[in-house]
C-alpha cells in the first residue's frame, strides 16, 4: 500500500493546476487514464482553436473581396489538421514530462475507491491524506435508435477528411463552433435543435443574430425538432426527427456533456453526485473528508471551463495546504465565449442582482469604424449598467474581436473601473479598445 500526501484523479487543467502548487510541499500522485492534459490541450479548446483560426481568416478574407482583397481562398482539411497535430500530437509527452520535472509521480491508469476507502489503481493501492478529484466531463449518450453511428467532438477534431454533408445535434457551444468549421472546410451543415434556445445562457438578442448570420453562410437551423433515430442507408445516414428525414454523411452528436465519474466507482465511499456531478460545499470539498471535486466534474451552477478549472485546482491546493482554510470559494466574475462564425462573449450576467433595475443598452456598432475595417455582417455590443454605481455590471458581445474585448470588461468589472476613470484614460488609436469611452 502506497501512502502519499495527495492523489490528483485527472491530469486536464484543474488537476494539473493543484498538483504544481501542491508539489512544492507535498508528495504528490497524478493519475490518468487517457491523455495526459485532459480535454483542454488534446481534444477541446486548443485543437479547436487552431482549426477555427485558419476558418476565420478564411472568412475574413471572403469578406474584404469587394474590398480590394482578391483570390480565392479555401480550406485544405488534411494540411489544417496536420497543423493541428503538430501541436496536440505532442501534448501528453509534455504535460506528463512537465509533472516528472516538478516531482510530480505520474500514474497511468483508473483511479477507483475501494470500500475501504483506499484508492486502486492498475494492482496497487494508495492511502493518500487527500484526494483531488478532477476528471472532466464526457459526451452525453443519446438513447435513440442509431445512437452507436453517432460521432462526438473528439472525432470531429480528429476528421481526416471533411464530409460533405453533416448533421449536428444540439446547438450549444460545441454545436455552433464546430459547424461553423465544418461549413468553412466545405461541408453542407444541419443544426438540429430540441427547442428554440439554442446558447440558452446567452442574451437572446445577440444569439439570434449570430443564427441569422451562419444561415447566411448556409448552415440550416431545425429548431423545435425531437431526434427520434439515425439510420444506416448504404454509405450514408438519414437523421429521423419528428418532422423530418435529414440526408447526411456524418453525425455529430453535440448535445450536452455529462461527468465523468462512472469509473471512480463513487458509491463505495458514499460520495454525494446528482446529475450535474459530484457534489461540492463551498470549499469544494465533498461528502467525504479530505476529498475533493474541481472542475468540469464538480455539480456547479458555474460554466464548465479551463479557467474555471484552474481556478478551482489552486484553491482546493491552497485549502489542502492550510493557506485559505477558513474562506470559501469565491469566483471573479466569469467570461464565456463561442467561436463560431463570429465571437459571441459575455460576462457578468450570472452574477447580477434581481433587486437592481440595471440599464441595459445594446449598440449596433456594426457600421463604426473599427467594425466598417473588417466588413463584419454585425457586430453588437450589449452593457449592463447598475444605475447605484455607474459602473459596467455584465456585457456581451458579438463581433470578430469579441473574445479579447470581452477581457477588458472583465477588468471594468473586476477592478470596479468607473466610467470616469475610463473617461481619464488614453488607448491606443485606432483600436476596438478606444471605443470603451463611448460604450461605458
Ligand atoms: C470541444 C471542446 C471545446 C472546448 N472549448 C473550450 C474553450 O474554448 N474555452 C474553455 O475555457 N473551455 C473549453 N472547453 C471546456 C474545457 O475543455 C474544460 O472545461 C476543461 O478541460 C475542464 O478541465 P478539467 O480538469 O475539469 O477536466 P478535463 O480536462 O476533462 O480532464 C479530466 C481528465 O481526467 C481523466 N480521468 C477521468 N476519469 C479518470 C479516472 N477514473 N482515473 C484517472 N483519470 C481519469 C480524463 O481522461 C481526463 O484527461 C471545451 C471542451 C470541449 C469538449
Ligand atoms: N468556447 C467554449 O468555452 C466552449 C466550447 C465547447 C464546449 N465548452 C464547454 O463544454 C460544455 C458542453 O458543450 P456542449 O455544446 O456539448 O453542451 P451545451 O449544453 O452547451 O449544448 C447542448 C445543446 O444541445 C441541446 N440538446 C440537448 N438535448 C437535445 C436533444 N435530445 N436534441 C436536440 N438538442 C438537444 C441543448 O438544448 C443545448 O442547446 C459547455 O457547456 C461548455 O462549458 C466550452
Amino acid at each position: 500500500m502506497k501512502k502519499i500526501d495527495t492523489l490528483v484523479i485527472g491530469s486536464g487543467p484543474g488537476g494539473l493546476a493543484a498538483a504544481e502548487k501542491l508539489a512544492a510541499n507535498q508528495t504528490v500522485v497524478v493519475c490518468e487514464n487517457d491523455l495526459w492534459g485532459g480535454t483542454c490541450p488534446n481534444r477541446g479548446c486548443d485543437p479547436k482553436k487552431m482549426l477555427y483560426s485558419a476558418v476565420e481568416l478564411a472568412e475574413q478574407t471572403k469578406r474584404f473581396e469587394e474590398n480590394g482583397l482578391k483570390g480565392e481562398v479555401k480550406i485544405d482539411w488534411p494540411t489544417l489538421m496536420e497543423f493541428k497535430e503538430s501541436y496536440t500530437s505532442k501534448i501528453p509527452a509534455q504535460m506528463q514530462s512537465s509533472l516528472k520535472n516538478s516531482h510530480i509521480q505520474t500514474v497511468q491508469g483508473t483511479a477507483q475507491f475501494q470500500t475501504n476507502g483506499l484508492i486502486k489503481i492498475n494492482d496497487d493501492f494508495y492511502d493518500p491524506k487527500n484526494i483531488i478529484i478532477a476528471t472532466g466531463q464526457k459526451t452525453r449518450t443519446l438513447t435513440i435508435p442509431g445512437s452507436e453511428y453517432l460521432h462526438n467532438s473528439s472525432d470531429f477534431l480528429s476528421l481526416k477528411q471533411m464530409p460533405k454533408r453533416i448533421v449536428v445535434l444540439g446547438a450549444g457551444y460545441i454545436a455552433l463552433e464546430l459547424s461553423n468549421i465544418a461549413r468553412t472546410a466545405g461541408a453542407n451543415v444541419d443544426i438540429i435543435q430540441h427547442n428554440d434556445q439554442p446558447l440558452k445562457a446567452f442574451p437572446k438578442k445577440l444569439v439570434g443574430d449570430l443564427v441569422r448570420v451562419m444561415e447566411e453562410t448556409g448552415i440550416n437551423f431545425h429548431f423545435n425538432e425531437e431526434i427520434k433515430s439515425v439510420k444506416r442507408v448504404e454509405e450514408s445516414f438519414e437523421v429521423t426527427t419528428n418532422t423530418e428525414v435529414i440526408r447526411a454523411d456524418w453525425v455529430l452528436n453535440a448535445t450536452g456533456r455529462i461527468p465523468n465519474i462512472e469509473e471512480l466507482n463513487l458509491n463505495n465511499v458514499d460520495i454525494e453526485t446528482d446529475s450535474h456531478g459530484i457534489v461540492v460545499n463551498e470549499n469544494l470539498e465533498t461528502s467525504r473528508a479530505n476529498v475533493y471535486a474541481i472542475g468540469d466534474c464538480a455539480a456547479k451552477k458555474l460554466p464548465k471551463l479551463t479557467p474555471v478549472a484552474e481556478f478551482e485546482g489552486n484553491y482546493a491546493a491552497e485549502r489542502i495546504l492550510g493557506l485559505n482554510s477558513a474562506k470559501p470559494i469565491r469566483y471573479p466574475v466569469i467570461p464565456s465565449v463561442v467561436y463560431s462564425t463570429l465571437k459571441l462573449a459575455q460576462v457578468g450576467f450570472d452574477s447580477l442582482n434581481s433587486k437592481i433595475d440595471y440599464k441595459i443598452t445594446t449598440t449596433d456598432v456594426t457600421h463604426w469604424y473599427n467594425y466598417n475595417l473588417t466588413k463584419e455582417p454585425v457586430a453588437k455590443i450589449m452593457t449592463v449598467i447598475d444605475p447605484n454605481t455607474d459602473r459596467l455590471a455584465a456585457g456581451a458581445i458579438l463581433s470578430s474581436s469579441a473574445d479579447d474585448m470581452i477581457n477588458q470588461f472583465v477588468l471594468l468589472i473586476n477592478q470596479k473601473i468607473s466610467p470616469v476613470e475610463v473617461a481619464r484614460t488614453i488607448f491606443a488609436y485606432p483600436s476596438r479598445s478606444a471605443d470603451l469611452n463611448y460604450l461605458v
